[in-house]
């Protein structure tokens, strides 16, 4: 089933001014449950500005976004909000956790932002924790743990909600290689359970991971691999090329 449609998505910001950008000229693509997309580009081709679409964080100008059969574009603010609490999970690159909260309780804040009972949360945490492998630092704080770990608590609050897309922004971009493996392989984990995600990245090796890959430029799909058969090296190879084509300017 397609859970995200994008049709010729434009986005202008200051549209009234004598210099108006368009950081999106025309996007059209979809995600079926349970994919798992990457989204790369040079600085500037528009891949945030993509991304707080799809968050339900700004609108599109022209076009339709529909997400789970919700049109991005009929939610007032408030309900936009409500949206992203109830059906979007986030991981950002700096993790982005309160430091005041225990990595528990910052795990349960959407919940508790949702006013679910304690019990829910008590049944939803369990699996999580289990695989995302946290049980020695649940009970810690978030200024007491790696990087990594904390990436993982971020990831647990991101899945707790039960989200329709988890949508993560350079989620190793702040982690060493050997950490960033280790999210990496968590987020194939969490995909192989049926979630779907959004990725942007700089990365080539964390793109590597996605079973497809979206090359914006100049606010426009440039081009789309899929990793198919490919060794998670020889796709690696395939999405830097990719990036070096682009950068070039190459058609
Ligand atoms: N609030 C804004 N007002 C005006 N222009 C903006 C605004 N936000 C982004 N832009 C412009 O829109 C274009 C796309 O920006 P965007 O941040 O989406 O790119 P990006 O691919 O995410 O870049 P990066 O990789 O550096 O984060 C750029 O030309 C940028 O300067």
């Amino acid at each position: 089933m397609t859970l995200l449609n994008l049709q010729h998505v434009q986005r202008v910001y200051n549209p009234n001014s004598a210099n108006p950008v368009m950081a999106l000229k025309d996007i059209t693509f979809k995600v079926e449950e349970g994919e798992y997309v990457a989204i790369m580009g040079e600085s500037g081709a528009g891949k945030s500005t993509l991304l707080n679409i799809i968050a339900t964080l700004e609108q599109a100008t022209n076009g339709q976004a529909i997400l789970n059969g919700q049109d991005l574009r009929q939610l007032s603010k408030d309900d936009a909000a409500r949206y992203r609490r109830e059906h979007l999970g986030f991981v950002f690159q700096h993790f982005n956790l309160l430091d005041s909260l225990s990595n528990r309780d910052n795990v349960y804040l959407p919940l508790v932002l949702a006013k679910a009972p304690v019990a829910t949360m008590e049944e939803r945490i369990k699996p999580l924790i289990d695989r995302l492998r946290i049980n020695k630092i649940i009970d810690r704080f978030p200024s007491e743990i790696s990087g990594g770990q904390q990436q993982r608590i971020a990831i647990a609050r991101a899945l707790i909600t039960h989200p329709d897309l988890l949508l993560a922004d350079e989620p190793t971009g702040a982690l060493d290689s050997n950490t960033s493996n280790e999210i990496l392989e968590l987020f194939d984990e969490v995909n192989a359970n049926g979630q779907t995600i959004i990725m942007v990245t700089h990365s080539a090796a964390a793109a590597s991971h996605a079973k497809r890959t979206l090359f914006i430029k100049d606010g426009r799909i440039y081009h789309e691999l899929y990793r198919g058969d490919l060794s998670l090296k020889d796709y690696q190879q395939q999405i830097s090329q990719t990036m070096m084509t682009l950068t070039n300017g190459g058609e």
